[in-house]
Parts: structure tokens; sequence; C-alpha cells
């Protein structure tokens, strides 16, 4: 169960600006539903001619998944944030004369690629996945499963069953979207260094450039474009001063874009005061985010070597750097006037394809899954408590058995003998009487409650119960991962699905009660006589 943290208060969330440059936006928390099952229809058919046409309600449609995916012409979360609440279409109610209702559409929500999921609105909240490819789709909120109406509970021994189970009802879940920059570079340096010019030089990129410090405030994405070659993305990555580790300036806001890049341009002001201060203050802000952002291969430029004191002071720079670096990769360019750039270009291309692209650190592990439904659970992963003030009560806890009882239609005695049968079949009578239960002491289940009766439980095979659950989940799955194939399939071309109310089959019945004891047949069995139904 997965207890839904606060949500941090975004008081504009529902009116932003189309994306500007203020508006870029690095973080989205989102609450995400999936829709609700419709629910079994309880129906027996009638016509004439038929007088035991057996039961012919249909089962509830499957709830919308909402899910992410990842498309390539967005590159920023801003989308993500002028809504935050997703909540998946319903699947419509089962009726009569055997209809099952219509299964809704899902919820697709576009996100840039490099989206990393957590749950909950904060910020380390576990990591439930990540979209990195065109396409790639992740299932935040799994739609209900429809209940299944009185037809599908129909065996020999029970031709003529008369219970239908609820539709599945998914709780909304927070989760929050941060954005990761994938470039193959990521440019840093302090503020005026030049990375913007260099970004404008190499790349199509069109950032702004002025000459006071901040000018850039989003990080800024360029493909360079080299001959025989797949591109080089890079990354101008800003706002790094001293102390930004510590909340200085804009802090360490942008730096764990860095995170993903493979190797570092460190762009210095060849016209600064003391530029080998520089660097090191750049790599010691790097060093105090994240050790391994230190330790990215660093390619250095002394950049606006146009200037001619520059020019004069820029051989004992490049070695004076090579030392503070301790390696050798060191070269004077002018971004203004694209000297030595093509040479940095090759040389970072080079150097980007030797190294492996970064994997994901140890906490970026997807931990949690979301696109699984409390039926997904371990039937037998259940606890009960007691509390010794109140004898003769038991909490009864699982997602399985919980889900279970959600489903459950308590007001027909056949559903409640079904729920019992699955509650003795996963063990927990058993357990029961372990911790001392006693006959009719009071069971509660989430809103749920009922008496304890051990041994009144129907000696039907439980594990077939079990299994009938177990088909129902296998078939989900196929038919999401069938979907969700469509929905990458269409990502290219088509706009987003958006979820609707699923197509009614027929009016949406609520529970279609035309129902006639005389009309049905009780398979061979006495009034009196103990029937049941398989699942
Ligand atoms: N002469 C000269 N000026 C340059 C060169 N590169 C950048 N500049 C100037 O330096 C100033 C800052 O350049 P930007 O590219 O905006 O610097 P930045 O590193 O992106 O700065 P922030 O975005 O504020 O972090 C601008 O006035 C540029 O015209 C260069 O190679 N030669
Ligand atoms: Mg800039």
């Amino acid at each position: 169960f997965l207890a839904p943290p606060l949500p941090p208060a975004h008081p504009r969330s529902h009116r932003l600006p189309a994306q500007t440059e203020g508006a870029f936006f690095d973080s989205a928390p989102l609450n995400v539903a999936g829709g609700r099952g419709g629910n079994g229809c309880v129906a027996m058919r009638r016509e004439k001619g038929m007088p035991l046409g057996g039961p012919c309600g249909g089962s509830g449609g499957r709830g919308g998944d909402v899910v992410l995916l990842a498309d390539k012409t967005i590159n920023t979360l801003s989308g993500a944030r002028q809504k935050v609440h997703y909540q998946g279409a319903k699947g419509t109610n089962g009726v009569g004369k055997g209809k099952d209702g219509m299964h809704a559409r899902d919820t697709v929500v576009k996100v840039p690629l490099g989206t990393i999921v957590r749950l909950g609105a904060g910020q380390d909240g576990p990591v439930c996945g990540e979209l990195n490819v065109p396409g790639q789709t992740l299932v935040v909120s799994r739609g209900g499963r429809g209940g299944r109406g009185n037809q599908a509970f129909k065996t020999p021994q029970n031709r003529a069953p008369r219970l239908m189970e609820y539709g599945v009802e998914p709780l909304p879940t927070w989760i929050r979207l941060d954005l990761k920059l994938v470039g193959d570079v990521g440019v840093v340096g302090l503020p005026n260094a030049g990375k913007s010019t260099l970004l404008s030089r190499t790349t199509a990129a069109t950032p702004k450039i002025a000459s006071y410090p901040f000018t850039t405030i989003v990080p800024n994405l360029g493909v360079c474009d080299l001959p025989d070659s797949s591109g080089l993305v890079l990354c101008d990555i800003p706002g790094l001063i001293e102390n930004a580790a510590d909340g200085r300036g804009m802090g360490v806001r942008f730096l764990r874009h860095v995170q993903r890049n493979k190797v570092l341009l460190h762009v210095i002001d060849g016209s600064g005061k003391d530029p080998v201060s520089d660097f090191k203050i750049i790599n010691e802000e790097l060093r105090k985010f994240d050790d391994t952002l230190a330790s990215k291969p660093q390619v250095v430029v002394v950049n606006k070597i146009d200037m001619l004191e520059v020019r004069e002071r820029a051989p004992g720079l490049v070695e004076a750097l090579k030392e503070a670096a301790g390696h050798t990769r060191v070269l004077p360019i002018s971004a203004l006037n694209s000297e030595n750039l093509t040479e940095l270009m090759y040389r970072l291309k080079k150097m980007a394809d030797s190294i492996p692209a970064v994997a994901l650190s140890e906490s970026a592990h997807p931990t949690v899954d979301l696109s699984k439904s409390p039926l997904d659970a371990d039937h037998d992963d259940f606890t009960i408590e007691s509390d010794p003030a109140f004898p003769g009560q038991w909490r009864l806890r699982g997602d399985y058995i919980e889900g279970v009882s959600r489903m459950t239609h308590w007001e027909y005695p056949e559903a409640v003998d079904r729920f019992s049968r699955v509650v003795d079949a996963i063990g927990v009578n058993a357990e029961l009487t372990k911790l001392g239960a006693l006959e009719g002491d009071l069971v509660m289940i989430d809103k749920f409650d009922f008496d304890f009766y051990p041994n009144q439980g129907n000696q039907y095979i439980p594990a077939s119960l079990l299994e009938e659950d177990e088909k129902i989940l296998k078939e989900e799955e196929r038919m999401r991962s069938l979907r969700l194939g469509q929905i990458a399939e269409a990502a290219g071309e088509t706009v987003v699905v958006e979820g609707g109310e699923g197509e009614a089959g027929d009016e949406g019945g609520e529970l279609l009660e035309d129902f006639d004891e005389s009309d049905f047949d009780l398979g061979g069995l006495q009034e009196g006589e103990e029937f049941y139904t398989s699942t």
C-alpha cells in the first residue's frame, strides 16, 4: 500500500505561460489514478421459449491506465505542470444479455526524454522508472479491473449464480517527474565565461547571450553536427558560482542534469582576473554536489583569445591549467570568432564516443512498479493485528485480500460466501485459529467486517479460485503490453490519446434485476442443499 505523501503547493500550476526561458521546469508533481473498472452485472436471460435462459450479466470494462509517453518533440516538463491531476477513464458497467462493459482508453501524458519518475511528490521518493527512448511508455497508474458479472460465475455446479463483483477503483497516487537532460557534453563554467556563445557557434541553438552574469537561466541543449557522425549533444549548464552547492545563486538546481553527461567542457574566461582559481571554484562545486561529477573527464578551454591581452597570456594560462587539472586536455579558443572550435568538437566527439552511455546510478534503478494492482500482490502476504483492549476483534490487512474485499458486493450471499472462501484459501482462517480467534469473533478488513466461522467454509478446492485470478491478471498483462505497443507506435505521428469515458456498449446499467427465481435451473440441487459457485 502506497501512502500518498502531501504534495507541495503549486500555486501557479494551472496558469503557466507557454514555454519561455523563465518557465523551464525540471520537475513536476502529478497526481495519477487509473480509471475505475466497470461493475459486473447480475441478470438472467428471459426469452420466449427459453425458460432456463441462465445467467447473462456481463462483466464491467477495464478502467484506463495513466501512461507516460516519452516524446522527442517535447523538451521541458512545463506541459506536465499545466495539469496536476490525471484521472484515467472509467470502464463501463456490464449489462444484461451478456454484454460486457467497454474498456476505457488509456490516458497518455507526454513527457520529454530523460524524465525520471519517482513515487511521492518529494525529491527523494523511490524511483519508479525512466523514459529515455522516444516512444517509451511507463504505466504510472493502472486502470481498475472490471468486476465480473454473474455470467462469468456460471459453473456446472451452479448454473444460476447470483453474484457480481464491483470494478476495482485504483487509489490516486502522487508521483514526481524529474527531468534529466541527456547530453553528451555538459558545458560548465562561471557566468560570463562564454558558454552560451560557444553553444550558439557550434550548434543551431540560439541561447541568449549578454555581457552580464546569469544571462542563461535554463539549461540549453544543442546538437553539433559533425560530418560522418551522429552528432554531439551539448548542454549549457548555467548558474554555477562559488558556493552554488550550498544554495548560492541558482544553486545546484541544474547540476543533476550534468550527471549523465559523458564529458564536461569547462569554459574559462581568459580575460578573467584569476582563471586558474575560477577553474578550481567550479571543480570544487562539482565535487561538493557529487563525487562522480568531479571525476567526469573534462576538456578545458581558455576562451576569448580573440582579445589581445588574452592571446598574450594564453600560453602561460594553458600551462598553468594543465598543471592544475592534472591532464593536458586544455585548449585556447575564441567562441566569438569560432577559433579552434572545429578541433574542439572533434576532440569532444572522440571522447564521448569512447565512453559508454552513463549508466543509472544505483538510486535511480526502479524500485517501485506502479503498473501493479493490489490484486497482483502475493495472495498470502497478509497480516493480522489485534489489540488486547478489544478482545475478539481482529484486523486483517493485505493488498490482495483488501482488493478482493473491495470488489465484493456484500448484499449477495453468494458473493459473501465466495469472499469467505478466498479468505480461507489464502490461509487467513488457519492463521486466525493459530492466534486464538474464536468462532464468532469480528474480523475487520478495509472498511468491511465479517464474523469468523472457520469451519463454515465450503470444501471447494480453493486453489482454483486463486488460479482464476491469475488467469485474469495474465490476460490483462498481455492486453496491456499490446496497448502500450500501440501507444508507442502511434507516438510518432498521432496526437495525445485523451482519456474520455469508454463508449458504452449499451446504456450503462447499474445492476439489472431482471431476475426471477422460477426462471433458473438449480443445477440439480434441492432447496436447502448446499451449493456453491466456482469463481
Ligand atoms: N571577446 C570575446 N567575447 C566573448 C567570447 N565568448 C563570449 N564572449 C562574451 O562574453 C559575454 C558572456 O557570454 P555568454 O555566452 O553569455 O556567457 P555565459 O557563460 O553563457 O554566461 P551566463 O549565461 O551568464 O552564465 C558576452 O558578452 C559574449 O559576447 C569570446 O570568445 N570572445
Ligand atoms: Mg549563458
